[in-house]
């Protein structure tokens, strides 16, 4: 079709029809098209003129820079090796590809590497999310982010907020905890970094948390694509976290204390304009006032339970000094010499940033700015509270506030963010933290007792109950001696140094049907804390059942957990595969024909001669005498009677062709020629049904997932 051919258009507006605003609560009808707003707001801009937010002489080309659309991001993900094919991928082929390709003007997009980001594994592009995705030229492009992003080799993720975790320095033996979790692109940039030495089972984890529910199975989504043991999804208000505590090998318990926190906390958002540009309309400075409480609340718990020597990180999609140094300021007052600003302003070489403010003006909702707490008007001291003004003149030294960051539009061409690095240095005061902790234990064991009160209720009122809040299946992990694990561990050839007490599942009684396996340490404070803490999922997919008569075991293997139990399994089971062999069976998506064995070379034929029927390992090893470190994959596979398969989705199957330099073709459909070729009669029609269903399919992915997850926990329940 290629109706529009919008290229990267500066100062242009969003221009969708159908793109309505999505904030939280905002009522449908009450909702304007994107194009439809007007991208000035007079409170706005005089504030953070007067707030003197960036040099005089760059103030118009950042509220210039604020009201264009966002470009595109994003980044590549996945062990060293898979994520080294990619950047060559994306190199050799997607840049060329575009570069082919040409705008209005006539000028081919830019898609450059963000030099800031480690090893060139962030990308920038001159096309916003829509012109990729409704213009013809870039269908290749928006195929490649669309299996991709599925896959979880890479994560569309705006610029910025790739950069706080980056700079909480995480290594893969840290306790993580991810006070403010969902939709998740920060959490599963953390899992990355766990498993960045490509350790099966890293020693640490991290645990993601998200106030709201049905938020929380975006993260579950997000997880999902990482395969990770070590992550937990917990459901709290992280400003009231309760403790979490970890058995001894004594049988003791103790609190776990975290190494790294992250708080990338709930704000205004007004560092987000030009992805929402709604937030145009609504922008007070009332909203930032409204935020800053609950930012400090989430930022001292975080600092709590961080251990000492340990760092948070602290961030905002807001420009306001309100929700950003004056938390920070607070925070560092309050906990008097208990925690630090880290210097990180050299941490990423490359990246424009301005120092963080270390002085700044408290405005009231109508604009009424103020230099002290003394000045305010009696009306306005509910809003404005003494701990939101600056420090004294004479204090700034102690408090160090231009190490913040702050990440401004007209910098680099991104959206507006301020991120802050703390440490913790010593203890904090006991007395203050324990009375906190106990106060919240009290919380956390009132709701548990809730919980068992509500299993007493009479069954119509139980179900009621039950579809008004999600009930999570209980996490049930192996025993010693669990049947199923017997005749899995003898299939498999199972080492007897796994530990098979990782694995779960989530039925208490009848057949269990998938097998998820967790690290030690996840399992250990799942089970410690189960009837305290919310946990709304944990584990990766190891085995499924399948109940397949010709197979002596009745689970086979999930690719989800491969890489994880992959060390563990037995040679019986495992089929080395050379490269052609591969391609053929992933070219074929009919189950039903699966390739015969006798068609493939002989040296896989060798191998599955004596192998019995059912699930198995296949084994790519990339052919490179100077590489150290060739691409290895691990497939989970089936060899039938007469034929041998793999079980892949889609996705992944277009994943595994990229990497292995196979025939995509098939599966790289020109949407828009599929269109012209449906000879679709009314254009408007079809422009209008293509860009739902992308918006749909792809921005809205993640909260379609949370609410298919929710209900059909609901339905689970009930
Ligand atoms: C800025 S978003 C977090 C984005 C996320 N870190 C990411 O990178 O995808 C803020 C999140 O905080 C959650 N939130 C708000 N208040 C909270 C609270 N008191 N405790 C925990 N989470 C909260 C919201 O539900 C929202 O998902």
């Amino acid at each position: 079709m290629g109706r529009r051919n919008a290229g990267f258009r500066k100062n242009a507006s969003f221009h969708g029809k159908a793109n309505p605003n999505r904030q939280n609560g905002q009522n449908e009808k009450t909702r304007k098209p994107y194009n439809d707003i007007i991208r000035e707001n007079e409170k706005f801009v005089k504030y953070y003129e007067k707030q003197g937010v960036c040099k005089p002489e760059e103030f118009n080309s950042f509220i210039a820079s604020h009201k264009t659309d966002l470009p595109a991001t994003f980044r590549i993900t996945g062990s060293k090796t898979v994520a080294k094919k990619m950047l060559e991928i994306v190199q050799d082929q997607l840049i060329t590809s575009c570069v082919k390709q040409t705008d209005d003007s006539g000028n081919p997009p830019n898609i450059f590497p963000l030099p800031w980001y480690p090893n060139k594994l962030a990308w920038q592009m001159e096309l916003t999310r829509k012109d990729i995705r409704r213009n013809e030229a870039y269908y290749k492009l928006h195929n490649f982010l669309i299996s991709e992003t599925e896959n979880g080799t890479i994560s569309r993720q705006e610029a910025v907020s790739m950069i706080p975790p980056l700079l909480l320095d995480v290594q893969p033996h840290h306790k993580i905890l991810d006070m403010c979790a969902a939709p998740g692109s920060k959490t599963a940039q953390l899992l990355e970094m766990l498993h960045a030495n490509d350790d099966p089972i890293p020693s640490g984890y991290v645990v993601a948390n998200d106030v709201d529910n049905k938020r929380c199975y975006m993260l579950v989504h997000q997880a999902k694509r990482l395969n990770s043991p070590c992550v937990a999804i917990i459901n709290h208000d992280s400003a009231v976290l309760p403790n979490l505590y970890s058995t001894l090998s004594d049988g003791s318990t103790e609190q776990v204390k975290f190494d790294r926190v992250l708080c990338d906390v709930p704000c205004a958002g007004d560092g987000t304009m030009r992805k929402n540009p709604d937030i145009w309309m609504k922008w007070t400075p009332a909203n930032g006032l409204n935020q800053h409480g609950i930012q400090t609340r989430i930022l001292k718990r975080g600092i709590e339970l961080l251990e000492v020597g340990g760092k948070v990180v602290y961030s905002t999609c807001s420009i306001n000094p309100i929700e950003n140094e004056a938390v920070i300021h607070r925070v560092l007052a309050e906990f008097d010499g208990a925690v630090e600003l880290v210097d990180a302003t050299s941490s990423l070489p490359g990246l424009k940033f301005s120092p963080g403010m270390e002085s700044w003006l408290v405005a009231s909702r109508n604009l009424e700015f103020y230099n002290t707490f003394e000045e305010v008007d009696e009306k306005w001291k509910t809003t404005i509270r003494p701990q939101m003004f600056p420090p004294k003149a004479e204090d700034r030294e102690k408090y160090h506030l231009n190490r913040c960051i702050r990440i401004l539009p007209h910098q680099q061409n991104t959206g507006a963010f301020f991120v802050a690095v703390l440490r913790k240095i010593k203890e904090l005061n006991t007395k203050d933290d324990s009375k906190q902790a106990t106060e919240m234990e009290c919380d956390a064991n009132d709701q548990s007792k809730k919980r068992e009160n509500e299993d007493n209720l009479p069954h119509n009122q139980r179900k009621k109950r039950r579809k008004e809040i999600y009930r999570e299946d209980p996490f049930v992990f192996f025993k010693e001696e669990e049947v199923v694990w017997k005749d899995i561990q003898s299939f498999y050839k199972i080492s007897d140094s796994f530990d098979s007490k990782c694995l779960l599942t989530r039925c208490l009684v009848g057949k269990k049907k998938n097998i998820y396996l967790t690290s030690d340490a996840v399992r250990n404070l799942v089970v410690t804390n189960q009837s305290t803490i919310k946990f709304i999922n944990t584990g990766v997919k190891a085995f499924v059942r399948c109940d397949n008569k010709n197979m002596k075991c009745a689970f086979r293997i999930a690719n989800d957990g491969l890489d994880s139990i992959f060390p563990y399994i037995g040679d019986d089971r495992k089929v080395y595969i050379p490269k052609d062999d591969l391609i053929t069976l992933l070219l074929n998506d009919n189950p039903q024909k699966s390739p015969p064995i006798i068609t493939l070379s002989e040296v896989v034929q060798k191998q599955v001669k004596d192998l019995s029927l059912g699930s198995c390992v296949l084994i790519y090893r990339e052919d490179s005498k100077d590489d150290k470190t060739p691409l290895v994959i691990h497939i989970s596979g089936w060899r039938g009677a007469t034929s041998l398969r793999c079980y892949m989705d889609k996705h992944s199957t277009v994943h595994l062709l990229r990497l292995l330099g196979g025939d995509i073709s098939k599966y790289d459909i020109n949407k828009f020629q599929r269109a012209k070729d449906d000879e679709c009669e009314n254009d408007e029609h079809c422009e209008e049904t293509d860009e739902k269903e992308e918006t749909e399919k792809d921005d809205e992915k993640c909260e379609n997932d949370a609410k298919s997850g929710a209900e059909n926990l609901v339905k689970q329940s009930s």
